[in-house]
Parts: structure tokens; C-alpha cells; sequence
């Protein structure tokens, strides 16, 4: 199987989100990458419920939702509504991660976990077989166009290993500074999906830029 591509419509031009979600769909991303920043978890604050409906009800490929909030399971069926097909919460965002898995799953989504660079992968041993997906963060959460950090190549592969000896079946996306040259290094140290942002909507054509991404 090869690599998933999911574009961050964060750093898309929100005068002009529905071209932005066309291109998308025309291309050969995989899937939506939807960053929700709250201004409490992380210093900013992206978009919420409107924005995320008005992504799906143009999107013809599923909505990877990464929420960057505190008190992620006061909105889980809030997001279900809006569209997530994939949700995503950080670790160090939730006091009783398990149950916040499994209310995710119990409405309807694929559950994912991210990790800020600080946390050590293997917080997440005794759970993986429950998760869909991890998302390492290769840059600290909170704002598009940040640098790589690369100790995240040496995660990737650490959590690779821990995934195998437990035998979950969950995916590994990296989300931070992922361009042709990272995406290429992060794909050998065994990462799944790439998340890929500026690199994607400040080159000449995003289009071709998810392709040469996707042919990786
Ligand atoms: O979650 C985040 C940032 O917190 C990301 O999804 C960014 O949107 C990635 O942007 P680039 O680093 O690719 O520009
Ligand atoms: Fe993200």
C-alpha cells in the first residue's frame, strides 16, 4: 500500500475554501487534514464546527480531524456531526485517554492519538491495539510552516517497533514540516500518512506537489 497524503486545509486560502477543497479532490491526496486549535492547548486559534461542515459537504475523501483542544470529549459527538471521519486527541490533552478512545469509536470514527514531541511513544504501549491511528507531531502543535524536528524520524521508527510487538493495526501519520525531503525519511523509518501543509499550498502547483508526495 502506498503512503497516505492528507493536506492540512489549514494553510489553504479561507476566502477561496471550496477551489481549495476541489483541488483536493481532484488530486491524489488520500485524505483531509483538519486542524482545530482552541487557544487554551495551544497558542492560536484555527477554525471550528462551520468551517469542518462546510469542508465535508465538499469533500469526497474522508476528514482526518486533528483536535489541538482541551477537553476534547465535550465535542466528540459535536465532531461526528460536523463531519470527522477520523478524530484525533492529543495525549496530553486527556486525563482518561482509554474512555475517550472508546466514546470515539462507540460514534462511529476511526480514533487516533497524537503525540507532542516531548511525550515518549511508549505512553502509548498498553493501548495501541485499541487505536486506529497515532499522529506524531514533528513540530510543536499550534501553527502551520514550522521546521522539521528530526528527532521525530527516531520516534517513528520506536513506535513502529512497539506496534508490531503488540500487534495493533494502527497507522502512523507524521504532522510538522513534512516536505519531499522529510516525507521521504520519515516513509523509511515507517511512517503510514503524511501530513503536509505549506509545503502543499505555498508551492506553484499543490496539485503536482501531492502527486510527487504520493509517488514517494
Ligand atoms: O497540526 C498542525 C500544526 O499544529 C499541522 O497539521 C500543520 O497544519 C502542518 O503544517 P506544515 O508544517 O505542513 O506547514
Ligand atoms: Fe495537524
Amino acid at each position: 500500500m502506498s503512503q497516505i497524503i492528507s493536506p492540512s486545509v489549514l494553510s489553504c486560502d479561507f476566502a477561496n475554501i471550496q477551489r481549495d477543497v476541489e483541488m483536493i479532490n481532484n488530486s491524489t491526496a488520500d485524505w483531509f487534514h483538519v486542524d482545530v486549535m482552541d487557544g487554551v492547548f495551544v497558542p492560536n486559534i484555527s477554525f471550528g464546527f462551520p468551517v469542518i461542515s462546510a469542508i465535508k459537504k465538499h469533500a469526497t475523501k474522508p476528514l482526518d480531524v486533528h483536535l489541538m483542544i482541551a477537553n476534547p470529549d465535550q465535542y466528540i459527538e459535536a465532531f461526528k456531526k460536523a463531519g470527522a471521519d477520523w478524530l484525533t486527541v492529543h495525549y496530553e490533552a486527556c486525563t482518561h485517554l482509554h474512555r475517550t478512545i472508546q466514546v470515539i469509536k462507540a460514534n462511529g470514527m476511526k480514533a487516533g492519538v497524537a503525540l507532542n514531541p516531548h511525550t515518549s511513544v511508549e505512553v502509548l504501549e498498553d493501548i495501541l491495539p485499541e487505536l486506529d491511528l497515532v499522529l506524531i507531531m514533528s513540530v510543536n502543535p499550534g501553527f502551520g510552516g514550522q521546521k522539521f524536528i528530526p528527532h521525530a524520524l527516531k520516534r517513528v521508527a520506536r513506535l513502529k517497533e512497539l506496534i508490531n510487538k503488540t500487534g495493533s493495526s494502527a497507522l502512523i501519520e507524521v504532522d510538522g514540516g513534512v516536505n519531499l525531503e522529510t516525507g521521504k525519511q520519515l516513509l523509511e523509518a515507517g511512517a503510514d500518512a503524511l501530513v503536509a501543509g505549506s509545503f502543499v499550498f505555498n508551492s506553484p502547483d499543490p496539485t503536482q506537489t501531492i502527486q510527487d508526495l504520493k509517488a514517494l
